[in-house]
């Protein structure tokens, strides 16, 4: 089976995705700007030249910006039930990507494990928000221009964001999507992703990761705020022929590999930036077993999958805290873009993930990805620490 199909259908859809984000997130700082340079006139400092005035309103509209942008960002930004936070670029990625599925792939039937769903937004409060949903993934489609529709509906939307519902993955075809991994990071302004992974009969056979903010340079030392870098990766990866990145604006695809490093005294590792999703004592007990020197490099969502596949880290960490369950949607495309790479993942017993149990993963303890070369002693490592930790408490 050569899914060549289906891999063009997910990174069209993937892109489209990551343009409706940045979208999202340009048309909240321009309208600030705009403020800005409004109340800077209305102060009546325009009686200088042009130019003058110009420059000043700029710099009084980016730090308002840089103020404000975050309280705007807030009337967008939800509460679902388990407290995490959820968008209207969450939601309108999810309807876009289903949607450009759909209408790529007509002939095969459609099967979604995907992680947001319509039901908070068919509450008669969330009227304006689903309007604000809807206009941003018309806007998107009419910029790409390759489909010939008639502006979608409300009714579309909420119908796109539910196509091909499913929480069933082991046996048949069924993509899985997490429309924007890592929501905190991308209400910061810092990385998130758009992960979309297609399962067949339970295996994982090929994934994309959609990485608006990630730099195109390597982040190794941790150089992932640098103004110098452009920015945007696609990253995809087929089984069976490896992993590419290219830069979401679509220039050419280059092969990329993990590191090859060995020494752990070389390597550098990758977990969660936000400690309420992983522990980061136990990452720091074990990174110190293993003798890794270099800090901990803290970034959101599968992004940090992308880089460690093309070298960037050598090692990625994470151990969620008691009680909470990973969704196959935060690792499916992740997971293939690294093996494909070279890598290993694995939980922290050394099992590989099972994709094929519904939406849930169950992991042993955590999930940890490294190289082939590394994993038997990062796997030692774990277990001498998590038993530690364990005996401690
Ligand atoms: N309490 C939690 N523990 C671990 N992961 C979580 C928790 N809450 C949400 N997540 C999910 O973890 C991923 C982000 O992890 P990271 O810390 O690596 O950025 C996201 O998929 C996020 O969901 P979401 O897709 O809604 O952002
Ligand atoms: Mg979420
Ligand atoms: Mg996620
Ligand atoms: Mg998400």
């Amino acid at each position: 089976m050569s899914y060549d199909k289906e891999l063009a259908a997910a990174k069209k859809a993937a892109t489209l995705a990551a343009s409706l984000c940045q979208a999202f997130l340009f048309l909240s700082f321009s309208t600030f700007s705009l403020m800005g340079i409004c109340s800077f006139m209305h102060l009546g400092c325009y009686k200088g030249s042009i130019l003058e005035t110009y420059m000043i309103s700029y710099i009084y509209a980016w730090f308002l910006d840089m103020k404000v942008q975050k309280e705007l960002l807030k009337s967008d930004v939800h509460s679902k039930s388990d407290k995490s936070p959820v968008t209207v670029a969450d939601y309108g990625s999810q309807a876009l990507v289903s949607f450009v599925l759909e209408r790529e792939l007509p002939t095969e039937s459609f099967s979604l494990v995907a992680e947001e769903d319509s039901g908070d937004l068919r509450k008669d409060d969330a009227q304006e928000t689903l309007q604000r949903i809807t206009a941003l993934v018309n806007d998107t489609l009419a910029s790409d221009g390759s489909y010939t529709v008639s502006s979608l509906t409300t009714e579309d939307v909420l119908r796109a964001i539910d196509s091909g519902k499913s929480e069933d993955g082991s046996s048949g075809r069924h993509w899985v999507l997490d429309p924007i991994d890592g929501t905190k990071g991308f209400v910061r302004g810092d990385q998130y992703a758009i992960a979309l992974a297609l399962l067949d009969d339970g295996k994982v056979v090929l994934g994309i990761l959609a990485c608006p903010n990630l730099p195109l340079a390597s982040i190794g030392s941790g150089n992932q705020h640098s103004s110098h870098n452009e920015v945007g990766c696609l990253f995809f990866a087929k089984v069976g022929s490896g992993t590419y990145m290219q830069p979401l604006d679509g220039s050419s695809p280059v092969k990329v590999h993990v590191s090859a490093i060995q020494n752990p005294e070389e390597a550098s590792f990758f977990e969660s930036f936000e400690a309420a999703h992983s522990q980061h004592d136990l990452s720091s007990t074990i990174a110190k077993k293993l003798g890794v020197k270099a800090p901990p490099v803290r970034i959101d969502s599968q992004a940090k999958y992308g880089a460690l596949s093309r070298g960037d880290g050598v090692i990625y960490l994470r151990f969620p805290h008691k009680g909470y369950r990973e969704k196959i949607w935060d690792h499916a495309a992740g997971s293939i873009v690294v093996t494909e790479a070279g890598g290993v993942v694995s939980d922290a017993g050394g099992k590989p993930l099972d994709f094929s149990k519904g939406k849930y993963l169950d992991v042993d303890t955590g999930i940890i990805v490294t190289n082939k070369k590394l994993m038997p002693s990062l796997l030692k490592a774990v277990k001498e620490s998590v038993e530690e930790k364990a005996s401690s408490l």
